[in-house]
């Protein structure tokens, strides 16, 4: 019998808000981040070994920047917390975690979504706790706060959200400050470090998964620059006018079905593709921003559905069914006049979702 057990964890990326869907909508999309995590098992030589703490060893996109101490990598920091959260303190010993990562940091498509959801993976693996689907993404929600990425990434798919209103005792837990969610280091390695974290509201996220159309693809072109989330939530006002409120749903309302019908109408999605909550305030954010949503129609680009950001951007999400290359070439186009170089790609919609599986060889 093998002396450890190896699993993978698998979770796709995905394009948050998606026009008028601020905070609501989000697609997981086909790049992922992938996680082999090697656990030893009882009796074996490396488990008996106490406090060896996780090696981690990353590859891929970004991994050059990734703190690797167990304590501050957010994998495991997300992990930790979930363990702690069901009164284990520490990690089992000698366990290997090998990531490797295809989505860029800071550019819209939800590579901490992906990680926050990674890590609650391996909490609830590495504890054996067999949590559901809705706790998941409870704890999820205790890190990052808004509930688009994060729902797309576990359940795959195009994915409507939103946050229960909680009670004013939930509201109190809701409101941890994320620092004492997720301690970096124990503060004092004494023996109530890890006892009793503030635990999750139950069933803080819901979400239903809308259709698709097979024939819609998703272009993402994303600048060679970071933009944290954080920074480009700061940039957006505190209340709105009913007039953009009532521009917003009522695109929302057509779009999340207007994506679902074959074959797509670009006329009526492209409209519905608008926003006005977030989009205009981060313009400043984003050169080039303004000229892409209006320069390219389905008129002067057949194939094209809509465009928005993605996320909290800097990459620009098209919708389209054909024409990949000459629609994504002319984005770049726009940004290359403003001296920003991009990547791009044109990904399939992950039906999947998060996975975990054993490949004990
Ligand atoms: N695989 C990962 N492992 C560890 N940390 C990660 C990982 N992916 C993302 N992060 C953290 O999340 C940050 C990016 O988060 P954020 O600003 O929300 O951008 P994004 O739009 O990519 O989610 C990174 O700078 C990094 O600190
Ligand atoms: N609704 C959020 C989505 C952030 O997604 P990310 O992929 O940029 O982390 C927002 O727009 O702030």
């Amino acid at each position: 019998m093998s002396s450890s057990r190896v699993y993978k964890i698998n979770v796709p990326c995905s394009s948050a808000n998606i026009g008028p869907g601020f905070d609501v909508c989000g697609i997981a999309l086909s790049k992922s981040l992938s996680l082999k995590v090697t656990i030893p098992q009882p009796g074996s030589a490396a488990s008996s070994d106490e406090n060896i703490l996780p090696q981690i060893i990353y590859s891929g996109l970004d991994s050059d920047n990734v703190p690797l101490s167990p304590y501050k990598n957010l994998l495991t920091r997300v992990a930790l917390y979930v363990l702690r959260s069901h009164g284990i303190t520490n990690f089992p010993s000698g366990v290997i975690i090998e990531a490797h990562n295809e989505i860029p940091f800071g550019r819209g498509l939800g590579s901490s979504g992906a990680a926050v959801i990674a890590g609650v993976l391996l909490g609830d693996l590495l504890g054996g706790l067999n949590l559901d689907k809705g706790r998941l993404l409870d704890f999820a929600l205790m890190v990052e706060r808004h509930p688009d990425n994060v729902s797309a990434a576990l359940m795959g798919g195009f994915i409507g959200s939103y946050l229960r209103e909680l009670s004013p005792e939930d509201m109190s837990a809701a409101a941890i400050p994320l620092a004492e969610v997720l301690p970096e280091y124990p503060p004092d390695a004494g023996p109530d470090w890890g006892k009793n974290p503030p635990l999750p509201p139950k069933g803080i996220g819901h979400y239903v998964r809308f259709g698709w159309a097979k024939e819609i693809k998703a272009i993402a072109v994303s600048p060679r620059f970071e933009l944290a989330t954080a920074k480009a939530r700061g940039v957006l006002p505190d209340t709105y006018s009913k007039k953009d409120l009532i521009f917003n749903l009522q695109r929302l309302a057509v779009l999340t079905t207007a994506l679902a019908r074959s074959p797509p109408d670009a006329n009526l999605i492209y409209d519905a593709m608008a926003d006005k909550v977030h989009q205009p305030y981060r313009m400043t954010l984003i050169p080039g921003l303004p000229k892409i949503l209006t320069e390219l129609t389905p008129t002067s680009h057949p194939g094209l559905l809509g465009i928005c950001l993605s996320g909290a951007g800097p990459t620009i999400l098209a919708l389209a069914t054909h024409n990949f290359d000459s629609i994504a070439q002319d984005i770049q186009q726009i940004f290359k006049a403003e001296g920003v170089e991009v990547d791009w790609s044109v990904l399939d919609v992950d039906e999947r979702g998060s996975t975990v599986e054993e490949i004990t060889p």
